[in-house]
C-alpha cells in the first residue's frame, strides 16, 4: 500500500522525532536522500557529477534549506551550484553557509533564467508543505524557464505551487521530472491535477513514524490487490462466488447493457443475472448470462445490483433496485434517476460510480470543478448520500461515506478514455461486490484491474470498451503473479 498523510500529520511526526535528535538531523537526512537522487539524475543527463551544472530555486523556508544543503553535497562532488535565491535575507542560514563553503555561488532572481536555461539539473526548493496558494509573483518566471530549459527539474518534497493535502493547482506551478519527498507521500503527489507535475515521485525515509489509520489516501498496489481478489475454493458453487445483478441498456442503449455484463462476468461472480430490454442483445454476446424478462425484483436471488448504464429515463427499475437489501452500484442515468433520499436510508452498502460530468451534476458545481478538487468532491459526495463514492477520471478516487483514507488508483490510462469503458468498470466493480467485497475494497479493486486492464489492451494504441473487457482476466494474472 502506498500511503499519504496531511501536512498536519506530517509535521506533527517530524515535530515527535525532532525533539530526540540533534538540532538539523532530519534536514541532513532529507537532502543526503535529496543529494543521492539528483546524483543518479545527472548521470544520466550530463554523464557525471563532477563538472555538471545545477540550479537551485531557493525560497525563504526550510525546503529551500533542504535544496542548499543538498546542493553543497553536490558542490562537493565537483559539481558546478548556483543558487538562485528567491528572498535572499531569508533564505536558510545554515544551508546557505553550508553551500558556500562547498564552492556554490549565489544570485538573486533577476539573471536566473539565463543559468537555468544552460543547467543540467534544476532543484526545485521554492516551496514545500509550508506553500499557501499557486507560486508567487517573484517565483514564476523561474518556473517558467525550468518548463523551457533542457534541464531536469527536481522537486524538493513537491512540486512547489501545488496543495500537498488536496491535490489541487490554484495558479503556477512547477513542473517536476521527479519529486523527492520526505518521510511520507502526500495526497497531492497522488491526486491530479498535481498529481500531474510531480513526475515520477521518490520517497526519502527521514524516520517518521505514521501510523496507516492517520493517512488521508492510499493507492493499493498488486499485494494489496492480490489479497482482496476473491478466488473459489472447493467448495465453491456458482451461487457462494455470489450472483451480481445487472439492471442496464435501454432500447436505444442496447450496448451498455453488454458491455456491463462483459465486465460482471469477469468480476469474479460466480453467476450474472441481467434485466433490461437489451436482453437479445446480452444473450447474443454472452450466452451464459442469466437473462431475466421481470424486472428486479422478480428476477430471482442476487448478492449485488448493478444500475444504471445506458438505462435511460427508466426511473422505477432504478428506484425497485435502490429497495433491494443487498449492495448496490449506482452509476451512469442511475445517478441521475436516484432519489437521493432513496440512496441514503439504504441499510445495504452503495457504491456509486460518477465520472466529473456526473458528480458535478450531483453536487451542483461546474464539471472543471469537480476536475481540480476531485478529493473534497468524492468526500462531499459519500458524506451527502450515505454512499461509497467513486470518482472516476485520469485520477480514480474513492470515498467511503464514513471518512478514511481515500483509495487513490493509480493504474489507470488515458487510453481509457473510450465510449462504454465506464459500463465495463460498473459490471466489474458490481462483480466483486457480489462476491462479498465491501464497497470500498470493491471499488477500488475493480479501478486497479480495470486500469491495468486498459493498458493491456492498449499498449500505446486506441482499443474499444469491449477490448478492454476483455483484458481483465490477463490483468487478475498480472496481480496474481501466475
Ligand atoms: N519540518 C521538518 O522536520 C522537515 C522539513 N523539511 C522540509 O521543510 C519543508 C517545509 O518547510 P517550511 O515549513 O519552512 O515551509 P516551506 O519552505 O515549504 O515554505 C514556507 C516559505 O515559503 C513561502 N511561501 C509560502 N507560499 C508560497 C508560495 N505560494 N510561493 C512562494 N513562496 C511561498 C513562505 O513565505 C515561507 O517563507 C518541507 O517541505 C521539507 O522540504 C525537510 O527538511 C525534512 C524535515
Ligand atoms: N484521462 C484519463 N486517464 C485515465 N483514465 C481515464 C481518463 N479518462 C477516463 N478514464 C477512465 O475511463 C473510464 C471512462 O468511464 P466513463 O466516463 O463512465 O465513460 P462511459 O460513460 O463512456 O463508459 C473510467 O474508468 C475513467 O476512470
Ligand atoms: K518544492
Amino acid at each position: 500500500m502506498r500511503t499519504a498523510y496531511s501536512v498536519e500529520t506530517v509535521r506533527n511526526a517530524e515535530r515527535e522525532l525532532m525533539a530526540r535528535l540533534p538540532e538539523g538531523a532530519l534536514m541532513q537526512r532529507a537532502a543526503a536522500g535529496l543529494a543521492a537522487a539528483c546524483a543518479q539524475v545527472l548521470g544520466r543527463v550530463a554523464g557525471r557529477v563532477y563538472g555538471s551544472r545545477v540550479v537551485l530555486l531557493v525560497g525563504s523556508g526550510d525546503n529551500g534549506g533542504d535544496a542548499l544543503y543538498a546542493g553543497a553535497r553536490l558542490a562537493r562532488r565537483g559539481a558546478g551550484v548556483t543558487a538562485v535565491l528567491l528572498a535572499p535575507d531569508r533564505a536558510h542560514g545554515g544551508g546557505l553557509a553550508a553551500l558556500r563553503r562547498a564552492g556554490g555561488r549565489t544570485m538573486s532572481g533577476e539573471s536566473a533564467p539565463a543559468d537555468v536555461a544552460r543547467a543540467d539539473l534544476v532543484l526545485d526548493g521554492i516551496v514545500g508543505i509550508g506553500g499557501k496558494g499557486g507560486l508567487r509573483e517573484a517565483a514564476v518566471p523561474l518556473a517558467d524557464a525550468a518548463a523551457r530549459s533542457r534541464a531536469a527539474v527536481v522537486a524538493v518534497d513537491l512540486p512547489s505551487g501545488v496543495d500537498a493535502d488536496t491535490g489541487e493547482v490554484r495558479g503556477a506551478v512547477v513542473r517536476a521530472d521527479l519529486t523527492v519527498t520526505f518521510g511520507a507521500h502526500k495526497p497531492g503527489l497522488l491526486i491530479d491535477p498535481a498529481r500531474e507535475y510531480a513526475g515520477a515521485v521518490r520517497l526519502v525515509d527521514i524516520g517518521l513514524a505514521l501510523p496507516a489509520e492517520a493517512a488521508e489516501a492510499e493507492a493499493l498496489q498488486h499485494a494489496d490487490v492480490a489479497l482482496l481478489l476473491p478466488v473459489p475454493g472447493a467448495e465453491s458453487d456458482k451461487y457462494r462466488r455470489g450472483v451480481v445483478g445487472v439492471a442496464a441498456g435501454s432500447a436505444r442503449y442496447p450496448g451498455a447493457a453488454v458491455l456491463a455484463v462483459a465486465g460482471a462476468l469477469r468480476g469474479g461472480a460466480g453467476a450474472v443475472r441481467y434485466v433490461g430490454p437489451a436482453g437479445d442483445a446480452v444473450i447474443a454476446r454472452f450466452p451464459e448470462t442469466l437473462v431475466s424478462d421481470e424486472g428486479p425484483k422478480r428476477a430471482g436471488r442476487v448478492q449485488a445490483w448493478v444500475v444504471g448504464p445506458g438505462a435511460g429515463d427508466d426511473a422505477s427499475t432504478v428506484a425497485e433496485v435502490l429497495a433491494a437489501e443487498v449492495p448496490v452500484l449506482i452509476d451512469a442515468d442511475g445517478l441521475r434517476l436516484a432519489d437521493p433520499e432513496a440512496v441514503r436510508s439504504r441499510t445495504a452498502p452503495t457504491l456509486m460510480t460518477p465520472h466529473a460530468g456526473e458528480a458535478a451534476a450531483l453536487l451542483g458545481v461546474s464539471r472543471e470543478e469537480v476536475e481540480g478538487a476531485r478529493l473534497s468532491s468524492a468526500r462531499e459526495l459519500a458524506a451527502r448520500y450515505g454512499a461509497a463514492v467513486l470518482l472516476k477520471g485520469s485520477t480514480t478516487v474513492v470515498a467511503s461515506p464514513d471518512g478514511g483514507p481515500v483509495r487513490v488508483n493509480a493504474t489507470g490510462t488515458s487510453w481509457l478514455a473510450t465510449a462504454g469503458s465506464g459500463d465495463v468498470l460498473s459490471g466489474l466493480a458490481g462483480s466483486l461486490l457480489a462476491t462479498g467485497l465491501p464497497a470500498l475494497d470493491a471499488g477500488s479493486t475493480a479501478a486497479y484491474l480495470h486500469g491495468l486492464a486498459g493498458r493491456l489492451a492498449a499498449r500505446g494504441a486506441p482499443a474499444g470498451a469491449h477490448d478492454v473487457a476483455k483484458a481483465i482476466p490477463a490483468a487478475w494474472r498480472d496481480v496474481r503473479g501466475d
